[in-house]
């Protein structure tokens, strides 16, 4: 029999998981799993419970929670050898990386395309000693996604973020890097730059629009120095996807990419402080057996 360990947020966007649990473990039950739970107690305690899991040898890892969950969970599961197939039922606020997989909000349907058992190995990315599944990536606009309160973000959702992007566009100042990109080099003052494994960030959805996340390759997006008019224009031109071509804008693709810079800058991990730069990003090639729905593997396929 196969054993499934449900780990779930209870604090996770609008707090809804709980009230379905016996629906979900049901559910799980009757598919023919061994099934257990555990609800996360606070910062980093989703990362303790993955580890376990992975030490228990269960099969599978359901992760019901948002990003934050999520990365929590890769974080306890990508050193191992090890290491269960992973589920996920979003109950975020923004929920980037289930979007990025396409799959549905709901509870139940997320819940059918675990049960629906078609996997698919992807992406991860390591950075020092992190591991994320979305996006990495430093500048002072990169501390928006943690800057914002989650109080703000469950009765706002996206809102919360351009409201807040608006009252620090002020503040923003270049910072002078070095990016070594497989063995190329990039020097400039810049913004902010992004590693991204997936092409959904923050609601821009087609802000690394060819980010594929199986290729062993992440997309890196960095905007140059700019102006207040400028990075107002290259942000609404990013928000249709048209702000590759602009020259304010470097745009490659890269396996391992280094970067170094003369001042202090925040690094940002799957939306989280993830510590001060300098840092190496590692593309990890289909470290990961996800769930994931038909709609997911043909537009991979595509
Ligand atoms: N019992 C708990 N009480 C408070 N915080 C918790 C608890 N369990 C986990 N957390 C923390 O809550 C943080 C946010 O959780 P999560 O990302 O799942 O939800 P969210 O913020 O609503 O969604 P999103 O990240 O998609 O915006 C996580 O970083 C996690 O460490």
């Amino acid at each position: 029999m196969q054993r499934a360990r449900i780990i779930y947020n209870p604090t996770s966007g609008r707090e809804g998981f709980k009230k379905e649990l016996p629906d979900v473990l049901e559910r799980f039950e009757q598919a023919g799993y061994e099934t257990s739970v555990h609800a996360t107690t606070g910062v980093g305690d989703a990362t303790d419970a993955a580890r376990i899991a992975v030490e228990r040898k269960f099969d599978i890892i359901v992760v019901a929670g948002g990003d934050g969950t999520i990365n929590e969970v890769i974080n306890g599961m990508a050193e191992q050898e090890h290491r269960p197939k992973l589920g996920i039922i979003p109950v975020g606020t923004t929920n980037d990386f289930c979007r990025a997989l396409c799959i549905p909000r709901n509870i139940q349907k997320a819940v059918d395309v675990i049960l629906e058992n078609r996997l698919l190995a992807l992406d991860i990315g390591r950075v020092n000693e992190h591991y994320f599944m979305n996006i990495a990536g430093g500048g002072k606009l990169t501390e928006l996604s943690y800057e914002v309160p989650s109080k703000l973000k469950t009765m706002l959702g996206q809102l919360a973020y351009y409201l807040k992007g608006v009252e620090m566009l002020p503040s923003l100042r270049p910072i002078k890097v070095q990016i070594e990109y497989d063995g190329k080099l990039f020097e400039d003052e810049i913004m902010l730059f992004l590693v991204a494994n997936t092409n959904s960030v923050g609601g821009f959805e087609k802000l690394a629009p060819s980010a594929e996340m199986n290729d062993g390759l992440f997309d890196l997006l960095i905007l140059r120095k700019t102006n207040l008019a400028e990075f107002v224009r290259i942000a609404s031109l990013a928000l249709r996807g048209a702000h590759l071509e602009d020259d304010r804008i470097f745009y490659t693709r890269a396996n391992r990419i280094k970067v170094k810079t003369e001042e202090k800058m925040q690094l940002n991990i799957d939306g989280e402080f993830g510590g001060l730069l300098p840092g190496e990003f590692v593309n990890l090639h289909q470290h990961i057996k996800y769930f994931v729905p038909e709609s997911f593997l043909k537009k991979e396929e595509s």
